[in-house]
């Protein structure tokens, strides 16, 4: 095999996302449900007769040396080194970008952990899915989330994982126009930190009737991406007719939960044109792991 096409880097939603405290390193302890989605960014592996790891997309704003999918390409080629004594051979990686960044819906964190799958089937790396999920946690929390590969319920700072029975309904997803950059957030004097921790002993059944996310937490990252982002704030207040609008993990996205398609393209077709926005059904797996 010398190639992998239409490798699938879906989104995840944060059906709801509780702040319970700070690390000594700065970082924050987070409780969230992670939610995979039908809708996603779309990538291409080709392999190169020399070692190079090149990408042979543009994405705006993105250099290619500071883009994850190449740090994620390089970091797994320097561990098949270590492990192995034989360096892979380099790859050419197309991206179709959809998913829009600083949109709280992972998809630079999918983007890694789809090229770091993809890669180790392609160069027979032969890495567990735990070795994958931790060579990814340094370049993005949510990283070890996508590799994982199913909804979760997820502690520490997105690492610590356990699957999580989630509704099979659609969502409503827009996009406010504005990029929320994550650190803003978190280092903001108007984060509270102090969310109890929930503790949740039915995995089976949690969630995995509720259309309806009203009991299920909140977001604690909403009002300050709110206060400081107010296309934020105006999306939510509109989605908000249709059901219990949230916001995604550190923004910009909003969502509502709908039960059906035909529910969805009726929150659509009333959608202002300030806004892109789209639909997405609830995944249950993540959609490269049927193809590898
Ligand atoms: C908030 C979440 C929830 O899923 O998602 P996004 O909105 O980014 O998709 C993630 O935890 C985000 O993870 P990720 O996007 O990888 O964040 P990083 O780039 O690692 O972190 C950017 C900065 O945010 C702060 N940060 C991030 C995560 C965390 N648990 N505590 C923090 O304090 C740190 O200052 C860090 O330097
Ligand atoms: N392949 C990539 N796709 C998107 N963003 C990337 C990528 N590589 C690096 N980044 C950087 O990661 C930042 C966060 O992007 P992204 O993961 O899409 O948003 P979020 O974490 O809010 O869901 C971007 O602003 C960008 O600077």
């Amino acid at each position: 095999m010398t190639s992998l096409k239409n490798c699938p880097a879906p989104a995840k939603l944060n059906l709801f996302l509780h702040v319970n405290g700070r690390r000594a390193d700065g970082y924050h302890l987070l409780q969230t449900v992670f939610q995979l989605l039908d809708h996603g960014d779309t990538l291409d592996f080709t392999l190169r007769d020399d070692a190079q790891i090149r990408r042979v997309s543009d994405i705006a704003g993105v250099p290619e040396e500071q883009d994850l999918i190449v740090r994620a390409a390089r970091l797994l080629q320097a561990e098949v080194l270590r492990r192995s004594g034989a360096l892979p051979r380099g790859v050419d990686i197309a991206i179709q970008k959809i998913l829009p960044m600083g949109g709280g819906l992972g998809g630079g964190s999918s983007d890694a952990a789809t090229t770091l799958m993809a890669l180790n089937k392609l160069w027979n790396a032969g890495l567990t899915r735990q070795q994958l999920m931790d060579l990814g946690l340094p370049l993005g929390a949510d990283i070890p989330f996508f590799i994982f590969g199913q909804n979760a319920f997820a502690e520490g700072v997105g690492e610590a994982l356990r699957p999580v029975r989630t509704p099979t309904c659609w969502y409503v997803v827009i996009e406010p126009g504005v990029a929320v950059p994550t650190a803003a957030i978190f280092s903001s004097g108007l984060l509270t930190r102090d969310t109890p921790p929930i503790i949740i002993t039915d995995f089976s059944s949690h969630l995995e009737n509720q259309t309806d996310l009203k009991g299920y937490g909140k977001n604690d990252l909403q009002h300050v991406a709110t206060s400081l982002f107010p296309p934020v704030a105006e999306a939510i207040e509109w989605l908000s007719a249709y059901g219990d609008a949230r916001m995604t993990g550190s923004g910009a996205c909003v969502f509502c939960a709908v039960a059906n398609e035909v529910d969805a393209d009726a929150v659509l077709s009333k959608m202002p044109n300030k806004w892109s926005s789209w639909k997405a059904k609830a995944l249950m797996q993540h959609p490269l792991t049927a193809m590898l």
